[in-house]
């Protein structure tokens, strides 16, 4: 059920009075806090009466998840208040955007004369929930250029449609940005793959389009782009090379891939049955985020550049071994042990991108 508290918040509860979110855990700021009374409007099967007031333990960014969640879509306009509070707040047009994908928000630390703005403090912005995704959009120098890069995305799972998941990346583009860079911790399904190599994306298999949905759903506004618009050759074949080269110059190159990433709608990792379906549809590496970004960013013309870090590896045969549940835990893990070399090959490559151009 829903209420709204006395901020004009809303705020729900299952039909045992619990808050739904969390289930009482910590979110990723830690900042759980009583935020909210509400009416409950019915009685509820743990005796707690109509009309009773009962106390909702959301934090203050899950109430405003919940609050932009039942927005309505992101209309042009509104897009561009959002990409001129960034550049003015800024004084900066960046030209590469980052997207950091889960434990890789370091990849947004190595930014110089940064300007940081808090989701929770730009007009219209969702925020995140999830560990991991610090919530913070920073704008800045790296490497000679100027970017902007999100330390942490939103997904599916998290109860916000595909478009406004990647509506950052209109907002990106409406900032002046050519190139995405999109990030993400993923499970590997090609056997060949170890935990920590990095899996460079020259396709996806959309397995949230297989089932209908897509980020471009509704009206097409012919300023971002093309009603129909192609996704051959989506993923820069230059910028695939050049960080190649650049994984052979750091002396990575035995772990590093080109494969194709697939989306799953999430939160749940997949079944064994699931990664054998995916390994046959010729699927190298699986997450819950990104195609989604990149199909936002194609539409828009951007030129993109995308990787998975491979934080575990997914199990294809029946076992009972504990080892093979994958858990975010060891993906943040990972993500932490190998950040230093993510963000080498993202510099590197942004500093051959400003070397000629
Ligand atoms: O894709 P990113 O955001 O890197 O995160 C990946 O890791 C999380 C699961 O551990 C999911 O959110 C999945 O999408
Ligand atoms: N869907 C999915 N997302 C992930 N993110 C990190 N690892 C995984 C995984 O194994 N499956």
């Amino acid at each position: 059920m829903t209420g709204y508290n006395s901020n004009g918040d809303v705020a729900t509860s299952n039909a045992n009075g619990h808050q739904n979110g969390h289930n009482g855990s910590s979110n990723n700021n830690g900042n759980r806090q009583l935020t909210a009374d509400y009416t409950a409007q019915e009685n509820h099967t743990n005796n707690i009466n109509s009309q009773e007031k009962i106390q909702c333990y959301l934090s203050t960014e899950e109430l405003r998840a919940l609050r932009v969640m039942n927005e309505d879509t992101y209309p042009y306009e509104v897009i561009q208040e959002i990409a001129d509070f960034i550049v003015k707040g800024s004084n900066m047009r960046p030209k590469i955007g980052i997207i950091c994908g889960s434990g890789l928000g370091s990849l947004a630390d190595i930014i110089q004369d940064a300007k940081v703005f808090e989701y929770e403090k730009i007009p219209n912005f969702p925020v995140s929930t999830v560990e991991g995704h610090a919530g913070k959009l920073v704008v800045g120098n790296l490497e000679g250029a100027v970017v902007m890069a999100m330390q942490g995305r939103f997904h599916f799972y998290e109860g916000y449609p595909l478009a406004k998941c990647s509506m950052p990346v209109r907002v990106m583009k409406l900032c002046g940005v050519e190139y995405l860079f999109a990030t993400n911790a993923a499970g590997g399904i090609n056997p060949k793959y170890s935990v920590g190599d990095i899996m460079l994306m020259h396709d996806h298999v959309n397995m949230l389009g297989f089932a209908g949905n897509s980020p471009l759903q509704g009206p097409n506004d012919p300023r971002f782009g093309p009603r129909f618009p192609a996704l051959v050759n989506s993923y820069n074949k230059e910028l695939i090379n050049k960080a190649l080269e650049i994984g052979k110059q750091m002396g990575i190159e035995a772990n590093m891939h080109v494969g194709v990433y697939s989306c799953l709608g999430g939160p749940t990792y997949e079944t064994i049955a699931e990664l054998k379906a995916l390994r046959m549809m010729g699927v190298d590496a699986v997450g819950m985020s990104t195609v989604h970004e990149v199909i936002t960013a194609r539409h828009c013309d951007m030129k993109v550049f995308a990787f998975s870090l491979i934080t575990n590896k997914c199990a294809t045969e029946y076992s009972d071994k504990k080892d093979d549940e994958a858990n975010h835990d060891e993906v943040m893990a990972v993500a932490k042990n190998r950040q230093k070399a993510c963000c080498e090959l993202v510099a590197r490559l942004i500093r051959q991108i400003q070397a000629s151009s």
